[in-house]
């Protein structure tokens, strides 16, 4: 079995609005967004083109979050609630019958992430 990462980053604002300290005030972070797919490779070798997968994390996720307020897409974002986001857009466009969504790693700091899976 392999598994196959694309990374990239993006600017986003946001605020926390049920959370009580310095988070529900208005501010800015670079999000650094791991993309796993998991599966067997095709008959070019390859689970998934990084092409493709850069294609599709662009078309679908960075248009949208790149340089946005993201409480006007998830109304709670905190950096667990973006990762389910992100999963839930990206899984249909990449599963076929060799290869699925694995996982979404999103960095919100140098020092926090969240990881998620489903399971
Ligand atoms: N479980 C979560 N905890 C927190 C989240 C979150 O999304 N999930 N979000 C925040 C804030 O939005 C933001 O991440 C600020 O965090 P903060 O602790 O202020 O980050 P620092 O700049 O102090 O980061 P360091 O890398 O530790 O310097 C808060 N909690
Ligand atoms: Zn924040």
């Amino acid at each position: 079995m392999f598994y196959i990462t694309k990374e990239v980053t993006f600017d986003a604002a946001h605020n926390l609005t049920s959370y009580h300290g310095k988070c529900e005030k208005l501010h800015g972070h670079t999000y650094r967004l791991q993309v796993t797919i998991k599966g067997e490779p095709d008959e070019e070798g390859m689970v998934i083109d990084f092409a493709e997968l850069k294609k599709v994390i662009k078309e679908k996720i960075l248009d949208k979050l790149d340089h946005s307020y993201i409480n006007d897409l998830i109304p709670q974002p905190t950096a667990e609630y973006i990762a389910r986001w992100i999963f839930d857009e990206l899984e249909p466009l990449v599963k076929t019958d060799k290869r699925k969504l694995f996982e979404i790693v999103l960095w919100e700091t140098p020092t926090s992430f969240v990881r998620y899976r489903k399971e």
